[in-house]
């Protein structure tokens, strides 16, 4: 058992402190932000993630899970620290290093005998190196520490079962017996064990979400392709990914990707690139076409209504950047709601999860938690996110409701012709509208 302090309660915090709990580690939780704590401590939790507010609980009960704003008392009392603060982009696409900074910094003066650092956070190349300058020049007397990189590849919406389940586990460090007890301590979770520098790891996790985010944006342009020439994109995303060298997973054609990771990540990685002299060009034109994609769907929604949006009631689906969360982080459809609104559309949203926190960000939008509510004398439904319960929709049902049976669908949720058959007129993205593959 280890005495584990985390700093940070976003997702990545969260998730980690009641997994590492869960397997019997004493963990304690620490963020700057006291409102956090407090509902934290009291049991809220701040997040949608199915599964998360019951590991908390149960955690937190047996006294193995505590939060705290005391970061100085966690840190004395812990042996391993990971950091998990969080590392958005600026405007110039540079990584912002304040939050890691001020973790850091803290930490420095706090410390009271040896550590190991842990960095969680997505963070460029460099960024161990840079810690322990930070450490070093922080410290009031010079205390021992190990920084290991180890990056973190759960999935908003199944970020525990990502967590018990990884594909790898990736520990970058120049100490070799930090790594190894950094290892140990996941070895209860599995996965293949990658053990790297500190450069390696840090830079494999800007990979793997870059080389994730092209996958999507191939199948976009795919898409793009299929709807001039007639092909249907779905069945070319089958019959590529049926070979093994390609593999099925992230060849979904939509509205292209969102979310709090895909778009910082993949301009973090195109900046780090450019600051060491390199232009990668892949990666900018991943990173067009997502933001192409976006507009391209808009478009399509105005065409479907005739070629002029001003007045008319679209209602979207789906707001989170993807199903089972609440998060809004870069969400697509709020580009999509925006753009609509620009064009003189009255919109009305639905979303199970994230309906009240989008209120704050969408004024002139109803955004409602029930989708039959949401499309009442609709001229569109606008499909911007791919939840579960959608698939269950009672179409008849829908049909009575809106004013025009129009569906755009921004995530290919629904056969076309199946659509054709309920009465609708259905358009997706890169497929023939009606009729459909026999
Ligand atoms: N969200 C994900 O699904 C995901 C997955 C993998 C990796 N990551 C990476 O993990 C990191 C964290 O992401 P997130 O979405 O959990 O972040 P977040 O922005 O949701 O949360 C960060 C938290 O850190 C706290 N914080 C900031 N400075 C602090 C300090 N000095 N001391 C204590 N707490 C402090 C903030 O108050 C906030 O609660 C990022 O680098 C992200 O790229 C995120
Ligand atoms: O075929 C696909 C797959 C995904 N998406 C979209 O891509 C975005 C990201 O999806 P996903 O990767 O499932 O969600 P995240 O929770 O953002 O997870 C990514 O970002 C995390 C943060 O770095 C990493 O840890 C994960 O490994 C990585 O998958 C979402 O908008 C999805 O709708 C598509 O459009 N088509």
């Amino acid at each position: 058992m280890e005495r584990i302090a985390v700093i940070g309660t976003g997702y990545v915090g969260l998730v980690t402190g009641c997994c590492y709990a869960e397997i019997g580690h004493e963990v304690i939780c620490v963020d700057i932000d006291p409102d956090k704590v407090r509902r934290l401590s009291l049991g809220e939790i701040p997040i949608y993630e199915p599964g998360l507010g019951e590991l908390a609980a149960s955690n937190q009960a047996a006294g193995r899970l505590s939060f705290t704003t005391d970061l100085a008392r966690a840190v004395q009392d812990s042996s391993i620290i990971f950091i998990a603060v969080g590392t958005p982009t600026l405007e110039n696409g540079e990584v912002d290093m304040q939050q890691v900074r001020g973790a850091v910094e803290t930490l420095a003066r706090q410390m009271n005998d040896y550590k190991i650092i842990v960095m969680k956070s997505t963070v460029p190349v460099g960024t161990s190196r840079r810690i322990r300058q930070w450490m070093e020049e922080g410290q009031q007397r010079p205390v021992p520490f190990s920084v290991v990189s180890n990056p973190e590849f759960l999935r908003e919406g199944t970020a525990i079962h990502d967590t018990f389940h990884p594909d790898r586990v990736v520990i970058g460090s120049d100490d070799a017996d930090a790594a190894l007890r950094v290892e140990r301590l996941q070895a209860a979770f599995g996965g293949e064990v990658v053990r790297t520098d500190p450069e390696s790891a840090e830079l494999i996790k800007y990979a793997s979400n870059a080389f994730l985010a092209a996958k999507i944006s191939f199948i976009n342009e795919m898409a793009n392709v299929c709807e001039k020439v007639g092909a249907d994109v779905s069945l070319v995303a089958r019959g590529m990914g049926l070979d093994n060298r390609i593999g099925p997973k992230f060849l979904q054609a939509g509205i292209g990707y969102g979310g709090s990771c895909f778009p910082k990540d993949t301009r973090a990685q195109l900046k780090i690139a450019q600051n060491a002299d390199y232009d990668f060009r892949i990666l900018r034109a991943v990173i067009e076409v997502n933001t192409l994609q976006r507009e391209r769907f808009v478009e399509k929604v105005t065409a479907a209504l005739g070629g002029n949006a001003t007045g008319r009631s679209i209602t979207v689906w789906g707001l989170a950047f993807k199903p089972n969360t609440d998060d809004l982080r870069d969400a697509p459809a709020l580009d999509i709601i925006r753009a609509l609104q620009e064009r003189g559309a009255v919109v009305t949203a639905y979303d199970p999860a994230a309906a009240s926190k989008a209120s704050a960000l969408l004024p002139g939008v109803r955004c409602l938690t029930d989708p039959y509510e949401a499309a009442e004398n609709a001229e569109a439904v606008v499909i911007a996110t791919d939840w579960e319960d959608l698939r269950r929709i009672d179409f008849d049902r829908l049909r009575s409701l809106v004013r025009k049976p129009l569906i755009i669908d921004g995530r290919n949720m629904f056969a076309p012709a199946e659509m054709a058959e309920k009465g609708f007129t259905y358009v997706s993205v890169g497929r023939p509208a009606f009729p459909g593959p026999v």
